[in-house]
């Protein structure tokens, strides 16, 4: 069963999902993304970050949405198609336009993208979620309802004070009944490109505890890249450009499991 028929095409849902900001939810969304585009997949992102969406930027893309004879089309990152986008820095006029929208509003948006966006056939759409459990995921969660392929991968950071955070989220999970696929722990050390050694920055083990804790899997960890930060400024496909990367490698751990996962 489907929410409505302009999802009646979309296979599978991934939310993205993070107690805290600036884990790496868009970061890990837009790999997971470009990691199953580069295994021949169809796949969209939906940004339902009203207050800060990252996506258009991640790709480097300012587009205006134009509508189909269904609905809104999303915008696509090249002319093959494979990757649709849609997010409310489309609908704005200037990339730099707050949105001061009260929970109401930001409601109606959200149900407005789930219902009106024309996605055609996809594999997967990604969505990316704000912080915490807010206005945003109540809305996108009852406008999904009735789509049944949908789950979650909760996106946590080592230290122990973002663990407590996604402990929260899994339980906000648990009450709204949206299966979790698991935990990916972002920024897991850095791996020095001379010596290749892996140096804990911040601390270690917070996503391992969290899954001994909540019974999840730890789908991956993804250390920190210099080259993940610069393409998440300048919109180059990370995954394509730095294959071979521990990121890039940990990128790929993470699309399999979600795939096994889904199927
Ligand atoms: N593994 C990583 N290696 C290097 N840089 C990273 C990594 N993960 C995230 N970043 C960088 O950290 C910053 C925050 O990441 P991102 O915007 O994905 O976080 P977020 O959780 O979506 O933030 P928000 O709370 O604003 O939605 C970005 O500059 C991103 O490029
Ligand atoms: S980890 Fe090794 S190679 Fe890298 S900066 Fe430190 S000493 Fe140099």
């Amino acid at each position: 069963m489907v929410a409505d028929n302009l999802l009646s095409e979309v296979k599978n849902i991934v939310l993205v999902l993070s107690g805290k900001g600036g884990v790496g939810k868009s970061t890990v969304a837009v790999q997971l993304a470009l990691s199953l585009v580069a295994d021949g997949k169809k796949v969209g992102i939906l940004d339902i970050d009203i207050c800060g969406p990252s996506i258009p930027q991640m790709f480097g893309i300012d587009s205006e949405v134009m509508q189909s004879d269904k609905g809104w089309k999303p915008v696509y990152t090249d002319d093959s198609k494979t990757l649709a986008l849609m997010s409310i820095a489309f609908l704005l006029r200037s990339r730099n336009d707050a949105v001061v929208w009260r929970g109401p509003k930001k409601n109606s948006m959200i149900k407005q993208f789930v219902s009106t966006v024309d996605w055609g056939s996809l594999d997967y759409l990604i969505v990316d979620t704000p912080p915490g459990t807010s206005d945003e995921h109540m809305s996108v969660i009852e406008s999904l309802a009735g789509f049944d392929n949908k789950s979650a991968v909760l996106v946590t950071t080592p230290q122990l004070i973002s663990v407590g955070d996604v402990r929260r989220e899994a339980t906000f999970c648990e009450k709204t009944g949206i299966r979790v696929l698991g935990i990916v722990e972002n920024m897991s050390g850095f791996v020095c490109p001379n010596c290749k050694d892996c140096t804990d920055i911040f601390a270690a083990g917070g996503g391992q505890l969290l899954a001994t804790e909540t019974g999840l899997d730890l789908i991956t960890k993804i250390p920190i890249d210099p080259n993940l930060t610069k393409s998440g400024e300048n919109g180059t496909n990370f995954v394509k450009a730095f294959q071979d990367s521990p990121a890039a490698q940990s990128v790929f751990r993470m699309r399999d499991y979600v795939q096994n996962k889904m199927s």
